[in-house]
């Protein structure tokens, strides 16, 4: 018999509790906005939600897990997801978030590395092909149904621990073996305190949160928002697809503020700039997961007057770090955003490759982030988590550990951080080191072209060769690569002018909706 029939469900310093506190002054407030079955809208208030979560919580109770048994939750982002993950929190049942498009295969890959107890789908999800042994379950409106019982387990918790985990998220690593991001309670919570500080949302907001449930950038919008007592609006994906279904859905739910990754608003600004310049509820837009190219962002902001722009710069292990106003206007000679200081409670600086800290403004080294919403590891890698985690290069004594990010970055004379890409992505060609921003820069203004994605081609016989990927304006003719060449060697280096060029109608993107490097690369090869 297990030493607890329960645990003992006193929240301190739970998510669950962190994200409802603010709803709770204003219970019948609708929490999450999603579409409904009868193509309205369907508003589940926060006393809705609360109800929601205890009930799941109740039912998954019933299973026996013990506190720190993971639970994959493959779900679209919806309002049933929200209460099922504040459910698993509640219960001290770390998560894994997965959507229905993960390939079978790296999902299994995913539950061979964190062994979870269960499968928890949506009530209308078709998932096959999982492997046996694992417990199965579905949620949905009318609650938890249980299809497989997961093995059972004695308890041996007594109760959830705010350091206990919260939510594994796997990043397909570059090595190609994904990491599990273990996030604990307070962690995220002290990521919470730290970027609410900046008032991002405010109670009136309805924020519109487009990234996919696998994605931290959806779980941290939709946080961002329970935690303001705003109201949160996850887009469907198939509202996602067509620019004018989206721009439509934004006024149906008569969105403020709009979350995506740079690459959202590509589409948006090229094929319907008059829909975009017409969205008058809209008051903010905020940006994460990579550059957002300038030449777009003028063009955001002339279409969306007054509107304030916030770049969310950080990694899964700490969520994001800093929190900037884009400058409106954007200087017409600004070359790069700065990604500004962590946010409050947390301090980022610039070391160099021995870990000593670069002094001098303007020196490009690895951003290293101290703070408090720090991952716990990488999931049974502590190879990786050691090479992540490091001791604090100014006080190694003390024990404590900075998050070596792998960004590459150089401070201003104020201390402002400019982010100039990954560590991994430094490229030589011909032994010259070679910034693949500065040549994007340059391509992005040759005539025509809306898009431009610069990226060295592996060496396979040859030396490595700088390849150019564009997109061009609606009607604007594609350059040959001699005149491309011309114009760039015009201002940069002749090891900086690309050796091949490809036009492509749109620059593929990730599932997470990052431009797709590895998918360029082979769009090359095929050509
Ligand atoms: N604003 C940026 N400019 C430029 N490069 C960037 C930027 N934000 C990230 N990145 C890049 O993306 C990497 C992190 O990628 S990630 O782990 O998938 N995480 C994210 O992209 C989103 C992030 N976890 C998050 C979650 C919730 C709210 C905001 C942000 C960073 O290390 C940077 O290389």
């Amino acid at each position: 018999m297990s030493p607890y029939a329960a645990p003992v469900r006193d929240h301190a310093g739970n998510l669950r509790d962190y994200l409802l506190a603010a709803g709770k002054a204003t219970p019948d407030k609708p929490a999450i906005v999603e579409p409904a079955e009868d193509g309205g809208l369907r508003f589940v208030s926060y006393r809705q939600l609360e109800a929601q979560a205890d009930a799941y919580a109740a039912e998954l109770d019933a299973l026996g897990l013990d506190v720190g048994d993971r639970v994959v939750l493959e779900s679209p982002a919806t309002a049933d997801a929200v209460a099922a993950f504040l459910a698993c929190f509640s219960l001290g049942l770390p998560f894994i978030p997965t959507i229905p498009e993960t390939p079978v295969q790296r999902l299994r890959t995913i539950i061979g590395m964190a062994a979870p107890a269960l499968f928890l789908q949506a009530a209308d999800g078709s998932r096959e092909g999982l492997p046996p042994g694992l417990g199965m379950a579905r949620f949905g409106p009318k609650g938890v149904t249980t299809e497989q019982l997961p093995a059972p387990r004695v308890r041996r918790r007594r109760q959830v621990v705010e350091t206990d985990p919260a939510y594994l998220i796997f990043t397909s690593g570059t090595t190609g073996r994904p990491k599990g991001v273990v996030m604990s309670h307070r962690a995220n919570i002290a990521f919470h305190r730290g970027i609410r500080a900046h008032g991002l949302i405010g109670p009136d907001d309805r924020v519109a949160v487009t990234s996919p449930f696998s994605f931290d950038f959806c779980l941290g919008g939709i946080a961002l928002t329970l935690a303001s007592g705003a109201t949160a609006v996850p887009v469907p994906r198939d509202r996602l697809d067509f620019p004018r279904r989206f721009l439509a859905f934004l006024h149906e739910a008569a969105i403020t503020q709009v979350h995506g990754v740079p690459s959202l608003w590509r589409p948006l600004i090229r094929h319907e700039p008059d829909l975009v310049a017409g969205l008058d509820p809209l008051r903010s837009i905020l940006f994460s997961g990579e550059d957002f190219p300038l030449g777009d962002l003028r063009e955001l902001q002339g279409l969306l007057p007054g509107r304030r722009i916030f770049n969310l710069y950080g990694a899964t292990e700490s969520m994001a770090a800093s929190v900037t106003d884009v400058p409106d206007p954007l200087p017409a000679d600004l070359e790069r955003l700065t990604i500004g200081y962590a946010h409050h409670g947390a301090e980022m600086d610039v070391y160099d490759a021995e870990g000593a800290p670069v002094g001098e403004p303007g020196v490009v080294g690895e951003i290293y982030l101290r703070s408090p919403a720090l991952f716990s590891g990488y999931w049974a890698d502590p190879e990786a988590t050691r090479a992540a985690l490091v001791p604090d290069p100014l006080l190694p004594e003390s024990g404590q550990v900075v998050f070596r990010t792998g960004d590459l970055a150089y401070r201003d004379a104020d201390g402002r951080l400019y982010f100039c890409g990954r560590i991994d992505s430094q490229v030589q060609i011909r032994g010259n080191r070679v910034e693949l921003g500065e040549v994007e820069r340059r391509l992005r203004e040759f005539p025509g072209v809306s898009g431009a994605v610069a990226l060295v081609a592996p060496a396979g016989e040859g030396e490595p060769e700088l390849s150019a990927f564009l997109t061009m304006r609606p009607g604007a003719p594609a350059p040959k690569l001699v005149p491309l060449r011309a114009f760039c060697a015009e201002t940069l280096p002749e090891y900086m002018a690309p050796r091949s060029l490809t036009v492509l109608a749109e620059l593929p993107v990730t599932t997470n909706g990052k431009i797709d490097k590895d998918a360029l690369l082979r769009a090359r090869t095929a050509r």
